[in-house]
């Protein structure tokens, strides 16, 4: 039964309910991983719902970007006061789950204090330093951020420039940003919100640079607000979207902060300048790896974001015919629209299932690190790397998919895609830009295969295992396993290509920086082969582990979507493999597929249980009633408070005016 069934619905919304073969709440408890988890966002989504001072003052696209700032500051703040009573306060998940529902996807002052501000205290810091500044941060009696990136790097964190020069006479790291492309810049809250921020800057001691390291740093006088003595600090101007968030920049002249302020958990520098090594070279990146781990659940939900208000809209919009002359059609039932929106429906789920099973990876790997374990640091590493890059990516696509299966209405803010658009992409670039990461993984692949051609095949982890298999003939029979078989061949094929061009190019005499770059493309399409069928893998288990057979049956019809969908889209890959018979048979597999998930498509995406609240949006109302509402949001705009405006008055009527005779 789909549950979002009301009196007063749009019936044509209520039609597609009534054809869904599924408990909805039972979906939603698959895709949040069991049902008391997704019967808490419900209850806090109802709760809010209650509470009048957490309601939107008015719709965003209508708010300027000062005025979006008040208004994430001003929920912040009731938030905060309010959270005891309304949320597990322990539970990440549901303190990033109600600020989304309450703030909005726009961004906040605190958007990054709960992400980047307080796990690097957490897990880098020692004792005494959670002692001393944990607390304040979880209690918000400070609000920080994260400051790595500079304005002249962001990617290679090796040419960082910000110096923290330690001062034994003082017992002081002095802060320096000692060229214009050093300031640092972008990290979100810095610009006008954080009053305090971790900083990622170069350890000097003795002269000796020992690279990046996280400091705490306080910006602003806990008072005033106002930047303290030797800080320079602003707001970098408005983005491409995300504009509720205060993106800066930040500037050190001698700026001195005592020694315990640097976070020691694992790198150490001693009273008398003495430097301990951490146990892993790249453990003060773990904070990206934590945040990348989260990507693909969080960006699957931006999808399905998008997917709620293009598949609910396609199901209230009637353009044309079919066989009917009568009555016009849903636009969703033409085969266009839904080769557009459906592989991505399977899409947002897949990224979401693998979404969930990396961040559990990550907290296994936290656990590891913690008791002097790093030897899973690489494989996660290379695996969010790549999921990351391709997760971002074909989430940008889909929500511009479903944009336009909203036709004219979807380019309106109304639909609020493009704000979901402009957000979500955003993850291609921060946390490590895609192609940077994709080359990132392609290292680990090609290590592996030097591994197999070494004779140590063996020692591959499961994940590249496939790497040394030699399928070369597939079954006509087509089930998930022989798609996953014929993934394998295209993963496997494209990392060997890519491998054998950079050997062959160093064997060549060229240098080893050279031949990446000149196989850097071959490599980059291995990544996202690899990453693809990883998806896909994580994606048959998951079904597989179902117990309910009714969500059980419609799982599998969306994985059919998924799998032929995907194997058709890597054609090229597989022509050694496939025949033109089997790529047409697996071409009409797919449209049969289409068809078979069609009655259900309103339940799959009711199932992510995405509240108008949480929505923003007119086109993807759970109650489809979507004309009426589009003419209220239309004549609610500023712009239509007057119906003579000064544009008119001062300029363009005196112009016409003067061009009468
Ligand atoms: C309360 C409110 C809560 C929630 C808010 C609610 C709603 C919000 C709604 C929506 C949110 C939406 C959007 C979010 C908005 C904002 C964005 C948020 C965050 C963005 C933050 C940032 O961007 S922070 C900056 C990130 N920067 C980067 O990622 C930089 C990328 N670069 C790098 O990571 C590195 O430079 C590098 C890895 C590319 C290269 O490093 P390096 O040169 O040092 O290494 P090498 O390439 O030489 O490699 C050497 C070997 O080291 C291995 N390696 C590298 N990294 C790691 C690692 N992390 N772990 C393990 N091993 C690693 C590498 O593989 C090499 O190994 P070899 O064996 O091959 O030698
Ligand atoms: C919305 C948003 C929020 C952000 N929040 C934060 C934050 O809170 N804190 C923070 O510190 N930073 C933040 N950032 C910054 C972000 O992490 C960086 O912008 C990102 O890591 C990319 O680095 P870059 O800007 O230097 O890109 P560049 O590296 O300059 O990328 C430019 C181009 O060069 C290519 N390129 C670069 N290096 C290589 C290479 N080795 N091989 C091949 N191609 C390469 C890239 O692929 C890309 O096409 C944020 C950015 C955005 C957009």
């Amino acid at each position: 039964m789909n549950q979002s069934i009301k009196p007063g619905d749009n019936p044509d919304l209520t039609e597609e309910r009534l054809s869904g073969t599924f408990d909805t709440n039972s979906m939603a408890a698959v895709i949040y991983g069991s049902d008391k988890l997704a019967q808490r966002r419900r209850e806090i989504s109802e709760a809010v719902s209650r509470i009048p001072e957490l309601q939107d003052s008015k719709p965003c696209p209508f708010m300027t970007r000062e005025e979006k700032i008040l208004e994430g500051s001003r929920k912040s703040a009731i938030l905060n006061r309010l959270l005891p009573g309304l949320i597990d306060l322990d539970s990440f998940e549901e303190t990033v789950f109600i600020h989304q529902e309450v703030i909005g996807i726009e961004g906040h002052p605190l958007a990054l204090h709960e992400s980047l501000f307080i796990p690097p205290i957490a897990t880098q810091g020692t004792d005494e330093q959670q002692k001393k500044w944990l607390g304040r941060a979880q209690r918000r009696e400070i609000i920080g951020c994260y400051a790595q990136t500079e304005l002249g790097h962001g990617s290679n964190l090796r040419a960082l420039e910000t110096t923290a020069t330690f001062d034994i006479s003082s017992q002081e790291f002095i802060l320096n940003s000692p060229t214009i492309t050093s300031l640092k810049w972008w990290p979100g809250a810095l610009g006008k919100s954080a009053n305090w921020s971790i900083v990622i800057a170069n350890l000097i001691v003795h002269d000796k640079n020992h690279g990046p390291h996280p400091f705490m740093v306080q910006l602003r006088d806990e008072k005033s607000h106002e930047p303290l003595p030797g800080i320079t600090v602003g707001d970098i101007g408005p983005k491409m979207a995300f504009n509720g968030a205060d993106n800066g920049f930040l500037g050190f002249e001698n700026y001195r902060i005592p020694r315990e302020n640097m976070l020691m958990r694992h790198s150490k520098v001693t009273p008398d300048g003495g430097y301990i090594r951490p146990p892993h070279a790249k453990i003060g990146y773990s904070g990206m790896v934590r945040v990348r781990s989260r990507m693909a659940a969080e960006q699957g939900l931006f999808l399905a974001h998008a997917l709620t208000i293009a598949v609910r809209y396609s199901a209230i919009r009637r353009q044309g015919y079919l066989e009917d002359r009568s009555r016009e059609v849903k636009v969703l039932d033409y085969q266009t629209q839904q080769h557009r929106l459906f592989p991505s429906i399977a899409r947002a789920y897949a990224f979401i299932f693998c979404g969930f099973e990396t961040i559990r990876l990550y907290d296994q790997l936290l656990i590891d690190v913690q008791n002097g374990n790093t030897s899973g640091m690489a494989d996660l590493h290379a695996l969010t790397s790549g999921l990351k890059s391709v997760v971002t990516h074909q989430t940008g696509e889909g929500i511009e998919q479903a944009r336009m299966a909203c036709g004219g209405h979807g380019y309106s803010m109304a639909s609020y895609i493009s704000e979901i658009y402009g957000v979500a992409i955003g993850g291609c670039t921060y946390e490590g830009e895609n192609m940077v990461m994709l080359l990132q993984l392609a290292r680990y692949l090609v290590k592996s295969i030097e591994m197999i051609q070494n004779g140590k095949s063996k020692n591959l982890g499961p994940m590249v295992a496939y790497l040394a298999a030699n399928e070369s003939e597939i079954d006509l029979n087509l089930g998930p396993n022989e798609y996953l078989k014929v993934f394998q061949y295209a993963a496997r094929s494209q990392a060997w290509r890519a491998t054998e061009k950079f050997q062959k190019l160093r064997n060549s005499g060229m240098s080893k920086e050279q031949a990446w770059n000149q196989a850097s493309v071959e490599l980059t399409r291995a990544s996202r082969l690899h990453t693809r069928l990883y998806i896909m893998s994580t994606f048959i288990n998951h079904v597989g582990s179902v117990v309910d057979q009714k969500i059980k049956k419609v799982l599998i019809d969306l994985l059919n979507v998924h799998i032929t969908y995907e194997v058709m889209d890597i054609g090229i890959y597989v022509q050694g493999l496939l025949s033109s018979d089997q790529m047409d048979l697996i071409r009409n597999q797919l449209y049969v597929s289409l068809e078979t998930i069609r009655p259900n498509a309103v339940s799959l995406v009711d199932s992510f249980q995405i509240s108008d609240m949480q929505l923003r949006s007119v086109l993807g109302r759970r109650d489809g009633n979507v004309y009426e509402n589009l003419f209220k949001w239309a004549k609610s705009c500023p712009l239509n408070d007057k119906d003579v405006l000064e544009s008119v008055t001062k300029y363009l009527k005196p112009m016409m005016d003067k061009s009468k005779l």
